[in-house]
């Protein structure tokens, strides 16, 4: 496979190729809104993690499997109906749902298997 190529876009290159100057200021705009967003994603991702976790300590106290097959297919429905709806590529939001649903299921095996203590856990608030 071909090494991926990359390109430093920052002032220092926009000083010296002035024809790409304005391309350059344009695209550092764009990433402070890119930061901004990775940012939210983050802090949304926390609380997710924490919800699901609380989830594991009840279901591991419940004696409930990890999975729940029934609720992962309500959640594939809806967020394809929903990446539909905000112009999202379908893919983007199966492969995201596909990575929180699994990382979530392995927490609660982890939450199981230390007897309900989600004190095992690196994410727990
Ligand atoms: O809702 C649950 O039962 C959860 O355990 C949470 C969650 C999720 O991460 O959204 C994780 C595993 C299940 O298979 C379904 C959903």
């Amino acid at each position: 496979m071909e090494a991926e190529k990359s390109s430093t876009i920052d002032a220092e290159e926009a000083a010296k190729h002035p024809e790409v100057a304005e391309a350059v200021k344009r695209i550092e705009a764009l990433r402070q809104t890119i930061d901004n967003i990775d940012g939210a994603v983050i802090h949304l991702l926390a609380e997710r993690f924490k919800a699901t976790a609380a989830v594991g300590v009840l279901k591991a106290g419940a004696g409930f499997a990890p999975a729940d097959y029934k609720r992962e297919d309500y959640q594939i429905a809806r967020l394809q109906r929903i990446a539909i709806d905000a112009g999202l590529d379908t893919n983007i939001a199966e492969m995201y749902r596909e990575f929180v649903v699994t990382e979530s299921k392995k927490r609660h095996k982890r939450i199981a298997d230390a007897g309900g203590d989600p004190g095992v856990l690196d994410v727990f608030a």
